[in-house]
C-alpha cells in the first residue's frame, strides 16, 4: 500500500513519496533549552522517531535534523518579551550558554532513556548566525523585508500566501492583532527577522543592522534549508508551531525564492487536567520524575496509545494501565525468547498464519497515518493466540515470532531496546534465594540426609557458585 501522511498544509492524508528516490529529509522543532523537559517534550520526538524507525525499516536512508533553540525565542512566542533563555540566566546567575548546555543536555538524556534514536544533526541556533544573516539579507534584497531601528522585519503584506498553513486570513489576523506602544513596524504583522540588541541584552552578534539578535522563526528556515536543501521531504512540530512559527518560515523560504518542505507534519498536545503542559504556564509533569518512578518504555507505550493528532490528557491512572499492558507485551517477548531454545525444531501453521496477521495488520497501521495505537492493538490480538500456541510451538515459528517482536516492537515502535530483555535478578533476590537454599541444606545435614545436603552443594557448584561450610556456618561466594 505504501505510506499516507495527514499533511497540514493541504489538510488531507496523501501518500508520501520522498523526492529523491530512497533517500528521506525530516525536519523536526526542537525544544527552546531554558529548562528541563515536560512529558509534552517526548510526544513528539516519540512520534517522528517512530517514522523515522519505519523509513528505515523499509530500507530509506533518513536524514533527521532536529534543531536546539538556543536564542531568540522571546517570551510571548513573537517580538516582543525578554529572550527565554536570558530570563532563566538571570534567574540561576550562569551564563546564557550555560543555560543551553545544562536543558540541552536534560534534553538529551530524557531522550535517551526514551529510546529516541539521536538526530543526523542536532543544529544549535547559535551557532548558524551567518546563515541566518544571509537569509535577511536575501529577503531585503528582494522587497519581502525593511529595517527599522536596528530591527530586520518580514513585510508579510508583500506575501500573499501569509496563512496557508494555518488556514488564517489576513484581515481577520489583522483585526485581531495587538499594536504594541513603540511600533516599529509597518504592519503589526510582520515579524521580525532580526532585533536590535537593547543594552543588557547579553546575547548579541554584530550584524550589517547593528548588533543583535535572530528572529526565532528565522533560524529553523535557515537550518532545515542548509541540511536538508530546497524541497526537502518533511517539516514537523507541535501543533502550538504551526502559528505563527511554521507559517513564517514557509514565507521566508518562500519569499526568497527557495522551494521550502513538501510536507507537513503536526502533532497534538500532551494535555494536564485539560490544559496543555507547557513550561512557561509550568503546568507539568517533568520528564525527569517520571522516568525515575516508573519504566521508560512503559511510558513511551502510554504515548503511543493515543494518535499523534489527538489530544492526549495525561493522567497517573492512564500511566498504570499502559504499565500493566506493557508488561504483557514484554513477557510475551521474553517467553518466546526462552522457549525458542528448547523447542522440538519445526513450524506452527497457526503461529505462522497469527505473525502473517499480525504482520499485515502492523503495518497497514503504520502506514495509515502512522496509528500507533491501531499498530498496538495488532499486537494485542496475536497475544492471546501466542500464548495458547506457545506450549507446542516449534522453534521455527518461535525464532520467526521473536523476529518479529525484534522488527517491528523494537525497529519500528523502539519498545524493547536490549535493555528491557535482559532478565535482571537484583541484588536482593540473589541474597535472599542462597539463604534460602542454605538454610534447607542445613536443615537436611542437620536430619542427616548428607546425600541431599551434597547434592545442593554439587548442583550450586555447577551453577558456579561455591559453599563452604566455616565455624560461623555455612558461605557462599561466586566461583
Ligand atoms: N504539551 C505538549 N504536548 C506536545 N508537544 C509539546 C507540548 N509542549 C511543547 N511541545 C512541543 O515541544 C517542542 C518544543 O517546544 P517549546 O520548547 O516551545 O516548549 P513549551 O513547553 O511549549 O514552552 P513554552 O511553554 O515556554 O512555550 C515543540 O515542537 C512544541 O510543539
Ligand atoms: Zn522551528
Amino acid at each position: 500500500m505504501g505510506l499516507v501522511l495527514y499533511d497540514t498544509l493541504q489538510r488531507k492524508k496523501v501518500p508520501f513519496e520522498p523526492a529523491v528516490k530512497g533517500h528521506v529529509g525530516i525536519y523536526v522543532c526542537g525544544p527552546t533549552v531554558y529548562a528541563d523537559p515536560h512529558l509534552g517534550h517526548a510526544r513528539g520526538p516519540i512520534v517522528y522517531d517512530v517514522l523515522r524507525r519505519y523509513f528505515l525499516h523499509q530500507g530509506y536512508k533518513v536524514r533527521f535534523v532536529s534543531n536546539i533553540t538556543d536564542v531568540g525565542h522571546l517570551t510571548d512566542d513573537a517580538d516582543q518579551g525578554e529572550d527565554k533563555i536570558q530570563k532563566r540566566a538571570k534567574l540561576e546567575q550562569l551564563e546564557p550558554m550555560e543555560v543551553a548546555e545544562k536543558y540541552t543536555w536534560s534534553y538529551f538524556d530524557a531522550m535517551q532513556a526514551l529510546n529516541v534514536l539521536r538526530p543526523s544533526i542536532a543544529p544549535r541556533a547559535s551557532g548558524h548566525i551567518p546563515e541566518q544573516l544571509e537569509l535577511t539579507q536575501r529577503l531585503l534584497e528582494r522587497g519581502f523585508a525593511y529595517v527599522r531601528g536596528g530591527s530586520v522585519y518580514f513585510r508579510v503584506r508583500a506575501f500573499p500566501e501569509y496563512g496557508k498553513l494555518s488556514g488564517k486570513r489576513l484581515e481577520e489576523l489583522r483585526a485581531g492583532a495587538r499594536v504594541e506602544v513603540r511600533e516599529e513596524k509597518e504592519d503589526p504583522l510582520d515579524f521580525a527577522l532580526w532585533k536590535a540588541a537593547e543594552p543588557g541584552h547579553l546575547m548579541r552578534w554584530k550584524s550589517p543592522w547593528g548588533e543583535g539578535y535572530p528572529g526565532w522563526h528565522i533560524e529553523c528556515t535557515a537550518m532545515s534549508l542548509k541540511y536538508l536543501g530546497e524541497g526537502f521531504d518533511l517539516h514537523a512540530g507541535g501543533i502550538d508551531l504551526q502559528f505563527p512559527h511554521h507559517e513564517c518560515e514557509i514565507a521566508q523560504a518562500e519569499a526568497a525564492g527557495y522551494r521550502f518542505a513538501r510536507h507537513w507534519m503536526h502533532h497534538n498536545h500532551v494535555l494536564l487536567e485539560g490544559e496543555k503542559m507547557a513550561k512557561s504556564t509550568g503546568n507539568l509533569v517533568l520528564l525527569h520524575d517520571l522516568l525515575k518512578a516508573h519504566e521508560p518504555m512503559a511510558l513511551r507505550f502510554y504515548l503511543l496509545q493515543t494518535h499523534y493528532r489527538s489530544p492526549m490528557d495525561f493522567t497517573f491512572q492512564g500511566l498504570e494501565a499502559a504499565e500493566r499492558g506493557y508488561a504483557r507485551l514484554l513477557q510475551a517477548y521474553r517467553e518466546v525468547r526462552a522457549r525458542k531454545a528448547q523447542a522440538p525444531s519445526g513450524t506452527t501453521p497457526e503461529l505462522e498464519r497469527a505473525l502473517d496477521a499480525l504482520e499485515k495488520a502492523f503495518l497497514e497501521a503504520i502506514e495509515d497515518d502512522l496509528s500507533t495505537p491501531e499498530a498496538l492493538a495488532a499486537f494485542f490480538t496475536f497475544l492471546p493466540e501466542l500464548n495458547r500456541l506457545l506450549p507446542e510451538a516449534g522453534r521455527e515459528s518461535l525464532e520467526r515470532a521473536e523476529g518479529v517482536f525484534h522488527t517491528l516492537g523494537e525497529g519500528i515502535l523502539g519498545l524493547f531496546p536490549e535493555r528491557v530483555l535482559e532478565e535482571k535478578v537484583s541484588g536482593p533476590l540473589l541474597q535472599g534465594l542462597m539463604a534460602l537454599l542454605l538454610e534447607l541444606r542445613e536443615e537436611a545435614r542437620r536430619a542427616r540426609d548428607f546425600a541431599k545436603a551434597d547434592l545442593i552443594r554439587e548442583r550450586l557448584k555447577a551453577l558456579g557458585v561455591i559453599v563452604e561450610d566455616t565455624k560461623e556456618g555455612p558461605k557462599w561466594r561466586l566461583a
